[in-house]
């Protein structure tokens, strides 16, 4: 095939050096071909990484045709999150599955969790000690993971639900550092060694994680589900074209990637938002005036709609973007790219990371500064945290919506120090992109400034 700049070291090297420190590597092939290149890491196989607005464009807004985003390619997923997963599928499953997926996450069903975002929050933080070195990754996850339990299953209670979280932390522990994710990129390192291996200690938690989801599957089955909301539910009531009900295999697999995609994602942004916050005291000195302005315990999507916090939500989600790649793509008829020729059957590839650090599109794009984002507006092209087109994320207004709501409530009601002086720094974390030092932070106590005694000595 004839490949856009192809790099040429080995491809077990690279291989390695996107697996080990992605950003690196990114970065150095993108010097050499700032707007498109071509990396043999997919086991010898090519991706050809793509940073150029127009070029995405492209891309995106012909991904049911010219390029399409088969499920197959995802298959580095699959002992995660099954074969069955929205991830998985293809044409017009795909597109049903998703339109089944997608109301629970927009509208009304958006204003029902803010509040409860804000509850869980200020439950989070009560709950930890004063003074002391905390883990705000950990916090985070905390947050996210009660979030989306809710939103899945409509409660999260119970005997059932404590094991459930406390299994699915176990799991993502294991993917805390590149070593813990390599049996993904390596399928050789997928055999059962027992738990000193990482596989080993996969394969275990997965299978308490996929016990309690079966046991709710089975109880949900004896349930009158007609009146419910949460997307278990929703799942259970559907059926296909032939009348069909989805299975407990693929409800499982679905339960998984909702679970996993939308609580890890967004609890690493939420740590990497305190963190730019706490690093830069200026910008939390503006999110606390624009937060005290709305007065004593304002509306959830009053916040939403605050233009700085929105400005520091955006510039967290550009600088180090949780997901450095959209899902890959394949090209299924011949097109040309920046001038270059693609045959059918390439798999193409948003680089997510490059792009947002396009210093054409954002000057001295190593510097966390929230104005850009006041002072000009980008297209869908040029800032993509969610992706785009035919896999767009789906979670989107959710984690938005959620980093901003924890970041308000956490700043507005405590005050926060960073708890090490060393900068952090992007490190791999399963396929997402995290803050090397998970963002140790102390509570200080809470702040003496209130909203409310703002207002009125304003
Ligand atoms: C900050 C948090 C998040 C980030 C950065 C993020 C990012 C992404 C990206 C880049 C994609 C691929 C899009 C593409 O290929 O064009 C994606 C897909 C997806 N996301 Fe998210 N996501 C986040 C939160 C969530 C949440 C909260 C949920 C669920 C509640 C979720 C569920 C999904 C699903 C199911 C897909 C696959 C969609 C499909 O295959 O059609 N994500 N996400």
């Amino acid at each position: 095939m004839n490949l856009p700049n192809v790099l040429r070291a080995p491809s077990l090297l690279q291989t390695l050096h996107w697996v080990a420190d992605p950003v690196g590597y990114m970065e150095k092939s993108a010097q050499q071909y700032p707007d498109i290149f071509s990396a043999p890491i997919l086991g010898g196989k090519h991706l050809v990484f793509i940073n150029h607005p127009q070029a995405i464009q492209e891309i995106l807004t012909s991904d049911r045709k010219r390029f399409i985003a088969p499920g197959e390619v995802n298959r580095i997923l699959s002992p995660l999150i099954g074969d069955a997963s929205v991830i998985m599928l293809d044409g017009d499953r795909h597109k049903r599955r998703r339109q089944l997926l997608m109301p629970p996450f927009h509208g009304e069903r958006m204003r029902a969790y803010g509040k409860l975002i804000c509850q869980l929050t200020e439950k989070v933080m009560s709950q930890c000690a004063l003074a002391q070195p905390l883990n705000a990754r950990s916090m985070m996850q905390e947050i996210s993971l009660q979030v989306i339990l809710e939103a899945v299953f409509g409660v999260c209670e119970g005997e059932r639900f404590e094991q459930l979280r406390a299994s699915i932390t176990q799991m993502c522990e294991l993917f805390r550092n590149p070593l813990g994710a390599s049996f993904l990129f390596f399928p050789w390192m997928q055999q059962d060694l027992g738990t000193w291996m990482p596989w080993g200690r996969f394969l275990r938690a997965r299978s308490n994680i996929d016990k309690l989801l079966y046991a709710e599957i089975a109880d949900r089955r004896q349930q009158d589900l007609r009146d419910r909301v949460d997307i278990l539910s929703l799942l259970m009531e559907t059926r296909d074209e032939d009348g069909q009900p989805l299975s407990d295999s693929e409800l499982r697999d679905e339960l998984m990637t909702l679970l996993f995609a939308g609580h890890e994602t967004t609890a690493t942004a939420m740590a990497w938002a305190l963190y730019w916050v706490h690093h830069q005291p200026e910008v939390r000195e503006k999110l606390l005036q624009e937060l005290d302005a709305l007065g004593a315990n304002p509306d959830p999507m009053s916040i939403v709609r605050l233009p700085y916090l929105s400005a520091v939500c955006n510039e967290t989600l550009r600088l180090y973007p949780v997901a450095m790649l959209t899902f890959t793509r394949i090209v299924t008829e011949p097109v040309e790219l920046l001038g270059y020729p693609l045959e059918p059957g390439m798999s193409v590839v948003g680089c997510i990371y490059l792009l947002h650090h396009r210093e054409d599109l954002y000057p001295n794009s190593h510097e966390f500064r929230p104005e850009r984002f006041l002072e000009r507006q980008f297209s869908p092209f040029e800032f993509m945290p969610f992706g785009g087109g035919a896999r767009r994320c789906i979670g989107e207004a959710l984690a938005v919506a959620e980093m901003k709501l924890v970041l308000a409530t956490v700043l507005s009601q405590y005050q926060l120090a960073l708890a090490d002086s060393r900068p952090e720094v992007p490190r791999r974390r399963g396929v997402t992109l995290g803050p090397s030092g998970r963002v140790k932070i102390q509570i200080l106590g809470q702040r003496t400034t209130r909203p409310s005694e703002a207002i009125v000595s304003g």
